[in-house]
């Protein structure tokens, strides 16, 4: 592994907390995105503004820097897990303090926190592929820490039986690695602008995650809708292509009428955007 300064290394600690910020706000104004905040509106949400989602996201710098700064050059164990899982509710305090209250950004501070944390641990030079399993790693850790809390998105798993956020990021991020990342870059491939190939990496996701939100919202009808649509709108040529927008758009109006949010596969569009940029490589064959 490469050896740095300290100050090298503080610099590249400081650009994935700047980089995580980056995904964050490139996620909240991404348009045309069905059912969540744009730069249209607030989708099916009551208390979610895009200016909420930004100053959400800048609140978090400091907690993706300092779990940066902690992680760096460091193995995955428990003492770390325990590090890495304080400072994670310190920064969803900050979230909360930064919004009134309000839970804009709780999955994505866990997505990115993790993969922040898994960028650091390997020195800031890691594939795509080295990345998403250090992650996982940190996250199959136990955290004796953590307040036993039985969660909105604990109680949509246990009822309808799908793993949730936990999960995807024990297994490795499967619908960031085997479905967003490669859409992402197929899009871009055939020619899509930036902003059509994020959205083909979106409906990528949204083709099979089992959003907690959505299902605490709209339930397994919502869930068959959002994957449904988002089918579509890739089986239509995605979003580049008219037939593909008329899809979103069809899409969009489902979920708004279910009053259905996918936050959680938003927050692996952000986690998708931060690999993009941070990684060495893409995987081939990860999965
Ligand atoms: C592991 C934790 C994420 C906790 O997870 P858990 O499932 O127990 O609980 P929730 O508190 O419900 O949070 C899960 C959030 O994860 C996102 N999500 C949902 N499904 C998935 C999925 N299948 N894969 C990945 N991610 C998923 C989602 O976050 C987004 O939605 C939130 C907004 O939702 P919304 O419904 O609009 O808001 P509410 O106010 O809750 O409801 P309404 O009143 O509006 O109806 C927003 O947060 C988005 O980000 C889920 O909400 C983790 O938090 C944890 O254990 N942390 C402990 C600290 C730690 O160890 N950290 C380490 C890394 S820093
Ligand atoms: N753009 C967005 N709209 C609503 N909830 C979200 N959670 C994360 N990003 C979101």
């Amino acid at each position: 592994m490469k050896l740095l300064s300290q100050t090298q290394a503080e610099a590249e600690v400081s650009q994935l907390a700047a980089v995580a910020c980056d995904s964050l706000i490139a996620e909240a104004r991404l348009t045309p995105k069905p059912g969540l905040v744009d730069s249209r509106g607030s989708g099916a949400h009551q208390d979610l503004t895009l200016a909420l989602m930004e100053r959400s996201a800048h609140s978090l710098q400091p907690t993706f820097q300092q779990l940066a700064r902690e992680c760096w050059q460091r193995p995955a164990d428990v003492a770390l897990r325990e590090a890495v899982g304080r400072l994670g509710r310190e920064g969803e305090q900050r979230m909360m303090a930064a919004t009134g209250g309000v839970n804009t950004h709780r999955g994505a501070i866990w997505a990115l926190g993790l993969l922040v944390s898994a960028a650091a641990m390997n020195g800031g030079r890691a594939d795509a592929a080295q990345l998403a399993h250090t992650a996982a790693a940190l996250a199959s850790l136990p955290d004796n820490a953590a307040p036993k809390l039985f969660s909105k998105g604990l109680k949509a798993s246990h009822r309808y039986r799908v793993p949730g956020a936990r999960e995807e990021a024990q297994q490795g991020f499967p619908h960031v690695m085997a479905l967003a990342l490669p859409q992402l870059l197929r899009s871009r491939a055939a020619g899509a602008s930036e902003s059509e190939a994020r959205l083909d990496a979106l409906m990528a996701i949204m083709t099979s995650l089992s959003d907690t939100c959505v299902l605490s919202r709209a339930g397994l009808p919502g869930l068959e809708t959002m994957q449904a649509g988002a089918r579509a709108v890739l089986a239509a040529g995605g979003c580049m292509m008219a037939a593909g927008q008329r899809a979103l758009a069809r899409l969009d109006a489902g979920m708004l009428k279910l009053n259905a949010s996918p936050g959680g596969a938003a927050d692996l569009l952000a986690a998708t955007l931060f690999i993009d940029r941070v990684s060495l490589a893409h995987p081939h064959s990860f999965f």
